[in-house]
């Protein structure tokens, strides 16, 4: 071995990496609990293999989503190898080959916009009244018959195993109508085509999966059609948060079995370890580490993070304090990585943080929706979705009335019951509906515009490149309106947003080059530069998060764990995971909340403490001192007693801070108040410090206090 490698000094490997870096096997299984060095191990051996190879074939990894692929890419970036490694998903490969084949009539579907679409047929079939957020659950259960892991419908389900056969058949007619796939099904044409065709039109030597826990049955019979010569594994069975996805590792692990020439290699959890790790693996109760197969890590470089828990009276001073702890951070780092992350419950949480911190001014990057807020890139995206096929219904509706042209709600939910009614896509139906003289004329008018707006467009996307296709969209459209004067900063903010986007996509090809590109915006991948370092995630997609401080918020019944993971036994496993793998993500600590209260507006709800905060002991703070989690207000008068850095300041303090007094910031030090206004709903301040330049600082959050009382 060269001493290149760029991910860790060899001589800092523990034996069991070593051991997994250089065994010659066809299979080798690397075993290890969370943080055990697996991803180091998996990904240096993938650089051994691409340099002991012919520079004709090719290594490919192989990660769970688009973000973590990218994440290993750049981990490996400046490797030395005569080979190409190619960091990936299995989904995207099976894009990839379908497309080598000529099978391209289909876009994929968003996982979100296959959600609404089991909702709709729910509704369809009048089952309007199905409580408690239903949708997961029958995603599930789809999801699960598409990946051959058939389940009834559990005992507490308001449904009849004949329904929900029903609701499947409803569901792939809408699949191919739309002639869209799911990320089930796509993996599940690409196995066809590859056992018809005996073989493989892409090339792959070594494979190598990390996280392989998270492989679906199908996505394994994927991979063994590739035919490798060798393949690797890492897998730490009980972090699998992909269950809902029909997710496990027995597929991965009884097909390395099945490989005469098979090592596996079980790489310790360090002995030396952290109270972040401690907490975390007690929480999955993991078995994999057990000392006498292990070798020790033995590192003292390990982190030593921390567990703080709070609780918070309401929601809003839930995210005042994360949101404080983080303008904290971002203050004190100065522009350079401020690295914190924010795991939310769910959809609508991680979209109200993402919010606030937007409205502080804080840039953030949103995991699995990268365009999360940015409404015109994602309505370009949407157009061009459209033009790759028109009978993404989905992306269709999203855009048939935006920007505004007179195709309301109403409309809308003609032109969908019509097309339904017949089997038609909707643009199809528009199309039918215009020569049967069906709708009212107004509606038929309105539509059949639409219609031939996009259609020279849908001609236009077939030969040029897809940068040239969306600023076609841009003017045809009318999106961006231009404004000739007196532009806000919002707009022209926006337009530059949108000019960087045009800038990152394709500037050659045709629609051989849109149909992958929008392949790769659908699984996750994102072609933005990512600068922020406020990472905001789900629990879906915690795998990804890494970070310095990682923020857990939302502990509550309902929410963490999920209202339908609270039916299911198999669920709340998965969703205690989830929470163990949020928790092993924070480099130095992790900070879990819970609110007693939560809603919107004014209808505020008394909440429950989740059952998961008490398996979680409270464990020092960075200070010493112990948070028992029972009341935020007690533990921030404490934090305000003893540090004058993190107290904000006093409502008399904030009132009397003007243009021309001195102040103190704790990491930014003294400086003059230049000016003080209002910004929307934000009190901000511009402060000259003596060391530091100017900087504009939200009052609400800034801790300045007055030198010159
Ligand atoms: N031999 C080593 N000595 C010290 N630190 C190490 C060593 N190997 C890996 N690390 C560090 O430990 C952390 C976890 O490593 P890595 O991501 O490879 O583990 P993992 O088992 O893949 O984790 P998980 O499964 O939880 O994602 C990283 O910050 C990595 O740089």
């Amino acid at each position: 071995m060269t001493d290149r490698l760029p991910l860790m000094d060899p001589s800092d490997w523990t034996d069991g990496q070593r051991a997994v870096v250089s065994s010659d096997a066809r299979a080798v299984t690397i075993y290890g609990s969370l943080r055990s060095g697996k991803t180091t191990a998996l990904m240096a051996r993938a650089i051994r293999c691409a340099r002991d190879i012919d520079p004709e074939e090719t290594v490919y990894v192989f990660a769970n989503t688009g973000t973590g692929a990218e994440t290993r890419r750049s981990m490996i970036a400046s490797h030395d190898a005569a080979a190409d490694i190619v960091v990936s998903t299995v989904t995207a490969i099976a894009a990839h080959i379908l497309r080598r084949l000529g099978d391209d009539d289909w876009t994929l579907t968003h996982p979100e916009a296959d959600q609404a679409r089991v909702g709709r047929i729910l509704e369809a079939m009048g089952y309007n009244d199905l409580s408690e957020s239903p949708y997961d659950v029958w995603r599930e259960l789809i999801v699960q018959a598409a990946n051959g892991r058939d389940r009834t419908v559990p005992p507490s389900f308001p449904l009849t195993d004949e329904a929900l056969a029903e609701v499947r058949t409803r569901y792939d007619a809408t699949l191919d109508r739309t002639r869209t796939l799911d990320r089930a099904r796509l993996v599940q044409r690409a196995v066809e085509h590859l056992e018809r065709a005996g073989e493989s039109p892409v090339r792959v030597s070594h494979i190598l999966i990390d996280d392989a826990e998270n492989l679906s049955p199908i996505e394994v019979l994927l991979l063994q059609a590739l035919g490798p010569e060798s393949v690797t594994a890492a897998v730490n069975p009980e972090a699998c948060v992909m269950a809902s996805l029909g997710a496990d590792s027995t597929a991965v692990i009884d097909w390395f079995d099945s490989i005469d020439d098979h090592d596996r290699v079980w790489l310790a959890a360090a002995k030396h370890t952290t109270p972040i790790l401690d907490a975390a693996r007690r929480l999955i109760e993991e078995e994999s580490s057990s000392s006498d197969r292990a070798t020790s890590r033995g590192s003292d470089t390990l982190p030593e993070g921390r567990v703080e828990k709070f609780s918070a009276p309401s929601a809003s001073a839930e995210q005042d304090r994360i949101l404080g702890a983080m303008q904290e951070r971002v203050e004190a780092r100065d522009g350079g990585a401020v690295n914190v992350a924010v795991v939310a419950p769910n959809q609508s949480l991680r979209d109200e943080i993402a919010d606030r911190c937007r409205d502080s001014d804080l840039a953030v990057e949103v995991l699995g929706r990268p365009w999360h807020g940015q409404e015109t890139i994602l309505d370009v995206l949407s157009y061009l979705f459209v033009l790759a096929n028109p009978h993404d219904d989905p992306h269709l509706f999203r855009v048939i009335n935006r920007p505004s042209r007179g195709i309301g709600r109403k409309t809308q939910a003609r032109l969908r019951e019509y097309a339904a009614g017949r089997d038609l896509s909707a643009w199809e139906a528009i199309d039918r509906a215009r020569s049967e003289g069906a709708l009212s004329s107004r509606a038929r008018r309105v539509l059949g515009a639409f219609r031939e707006m996009v259609e020279p467009l849908v001609q236009h996307a077939r030969d040029a490149s897809p940068a040239d296709v969306a600023r076609a969209v841009l003017s045809d459209t009318e999106l961006l309106t231009p404004v000739t004067r007196g532009r806000t900063r919002e707009q022209i903010e926006r337009e530059e947003r949108v000019e960087w986007f045009l800038q990152d996509l394709p500037a050659s090809g045709d629609i051989d080059a849109l149909r992958p590109f929008l392949d790769s915006i659908a699984l996750g991948f994102s072609p933005t530069d990512r600068t922020a370092k406020i990472q905001i995630a789900t629990l879906r997609e915690v795998r990804d998060v890494t970070a310095r401080l990682v923020f857990v918020f939302g502990l509550e019944e309902g929410r963490l764990p999920a209202t339908h993971a609270v039916r299911r036994h198999a669920f709340i496993e998965q969703e205690k995971r989830r929470l163990a793998v949020a928790i092993s993500r924070a480099e130095s600590n992790t900070v879990l909340s819970w609110a007693k209260s939560r809603g919107t507006g004014r209808r505020q709800e008394p909440t429950t403490r989740s059952r998961f905060w008490d398996l979680l002991d409270p464990v020092p703070t960075c200070d010493g001192s112990w948070e028992s989690g029972n009341d935020y207000r007690a533990s921030l008068r404490t934090k305000q007693a003893s540090s004058r850095a993190s107290t904000r300041p006093t409502d008399e303090d904030a009132a009397a801070i003007e243009a021309g007094r001195r102040v103190e910031h704790p990491k930014l030090g003294a400086g003059t108040v230049q000016d003080v206004k209002m910004d929307g709903e934000k009190h901000v301040a511009t402060v000259t410090f003596d060391d530091r330049g100017t900087k504009t600082l939200n009052l609400r959050y800034a801790p300045l206090t007055l030198l010159d009382a």
